[in-house]
């Protein structure tokens, strides 16, 4: 297995272009099984998880082609031929988004048959909302031998759902399988991230019909029919979030290009308030802490705008080095914390009681090996390596290729030393 060298010490100057999301590509290209046309998604980042929704599309019977122009990655997606409405475990179990193929899959061709995901690294992660809202829209489900089987022969109608808790993934389902259901659906505390909104946009563009985009309250008048359109996929708010973090743990600075301050507002607040200057350009993004030490502040996980999980681990990197004490409180998932005892065997103290994180920033960290646990857990391995004292050796390097687009290679752009090591090379 592939690992990563780090030797610490050297602050980062230059510039990263950001990558498409990797959370908006995922939904957006399930959206080729709503229509028979051609789906074509520009700006779409070269990651794991995108060849693993590739490989479930393929397997359902989508075309799936991909277009490299210049930087720019293209995926062109044809779902006219569906042989296949099975999401096969050994997918979904490398990759829970699998599990938004279900709501396009009942609504354009009645039936399917989806693994159930399971837990992760992270928490349990149950898909009770998902399955409570197809219900609602008239799909019959049963759950047996570890698959979801859900069936509308006759089309699904509209209905009103209530999300019990907001759900990114829910969400996204039920609203792509609004988009052909027969008449309303109203998804009253909706999750509202910029990837919802982007793939509201991109159904939007193919004749969907839907109100309220940017609130927790989406209105969708279903449709008979979606045509094909072509999408461009929304910037990596975590990518970026993550380099300004690393920008921030080294004192060094970085132009993040094509972000805005609209996507990251809440991890930018807490930046400033942490003593990193955050300054908008006609590019994107600048960020710098060129002078003095980071101050330690309290953050809490909350569904957008607030502060994102998927970027508390990199902040508790961050907080590990600034002077004082922070408060990390993790509110999404029951079990976040995976990075705290590696961060930990580097030199960080940092106390965790049930859902909250203290943490009493110290001087210095110092290189170890360390082990990732998953995509986030192993960024936030990877900001403590850059400014540790020596070598880190990160080991199970394959949870970060899910979600950071050439990694090294960015970051050494910008002067620090990183190095992927292959599997010989690594022995
Ligand atoms: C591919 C993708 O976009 N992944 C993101 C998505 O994950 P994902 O869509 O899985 O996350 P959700 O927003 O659904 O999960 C939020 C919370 O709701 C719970 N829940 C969810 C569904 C459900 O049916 N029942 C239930 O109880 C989850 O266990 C979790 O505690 O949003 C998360 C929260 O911003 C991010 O960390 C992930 O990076
Ligand atoms: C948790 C994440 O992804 P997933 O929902 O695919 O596990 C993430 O992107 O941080």
């Amino acid at each position: 297995m592939d690992r990563i060298r780090i030797r610490g010490g050297r602050p980062l100057k230059g510039e990263i272009k950001i990558s498409g999301a990797k959370n908006a590509a995922l939904p957006l290209m399930t959206t080729c099984l709503l229509t028979d046309e051609q789906v074509r998604l520009d700006n779409v980042p070269d990651l794991a998880d995108i060849n693993t929704m590739t490989h479930l599309l393929v397997q359902h019977g989508v075309e799936v082609m991909t277009r490299l122009a210049g930087r720019d990655r293209s995926i062109l997606l044809n779902g006219q031929n569906i042989t296949d409405t099975t999401a096969p475990y050994d997918l979904v179990r490398k990759m829970r988004a699998s599990v938004l193929v279900l709501g396009p899959l009942v609504a354009r061709h009645g039936e399917a048959k989806v693994s159930l995901p399971g837990g992760c690294a992270i928490g349990t992660r149950p898909v009770d909302l998902h399955i409570k809202g197809l219900q609602q829209m008239g799909a019959e489900i049963e759950l047996a031998e570890g698959y979801i089987r859900a069936y509308a022969p006759k089309g699904l109608h509209g209905a009103e759902i209530n999300f019990a808790k907001i759900s990114v993934g829910a969400t996204e389902n039920l609203l792509m399988a609004a988009t052909l259901a027969k008449g309303e659906t109203q998804l009253i505390n909706a999750a509202r991230e910029p990837e919802i909104n982007d793939l509201a946009h991109c159904l939007i563009s193919m004749g969907a019909k839907i109100e309220g985009v940017g609130t927790n309250h989406l209105k969708i008048q279903g449709v008979e029919r979606l045509h094909g359109t072509t999408h461009r996929v929304v910037a990596d708010r975590i990518e970026a979030g993550t380099y300004a973090m690393a920008a921030a743990i080294t004192g060094g600075e970085l132009e993040l290009l094509g972000i805005g301050h609209d996507l990251i507002g809440s991890a930018l607040a807490s930046l400033s308030q942490a003593g990193v200057t955050c300054t908008e350009t006609e590019r994107g993004l600048k960020i710098a802490r060129a002078n003095g030490a980071l101050t330690g502040v309290d953050v809490m996980t909350e569904p957008y705008p607030g502060f994102p999980t998927d970027l508390q681990a990199q902040m508790m990197a961050l907080m590990a080095t600034a002077e004082g004490a922070s408060m990390i409180t993790e509110t999404i998932f029951e079990n976040r914390f995976m990075h705290v005892p590696e961060l930990t065997r580097m030199g960080a103290n940092i106390n965790v009681h049930g859902a909250s994180a203290m943490v009493r920033g110290v001087k210095r960290l110092t290189g170890a090996p360390v082990m990732a646990t998953d995509l986030r857990a192993s960024v936030s391995l990877v900001l403590a390596g850059l400014v540790a004292e020596g070598d880190t050796i990160l080991n199970r390097v394959y949870h970060l290729d899910r979600g950071y687009e050439k990694l090294t290679q960015k970051l050494a752009a910008c002067g620090a030393e990183i190095e992927r090591l292959t599997e010989a090379a690594a022995e």
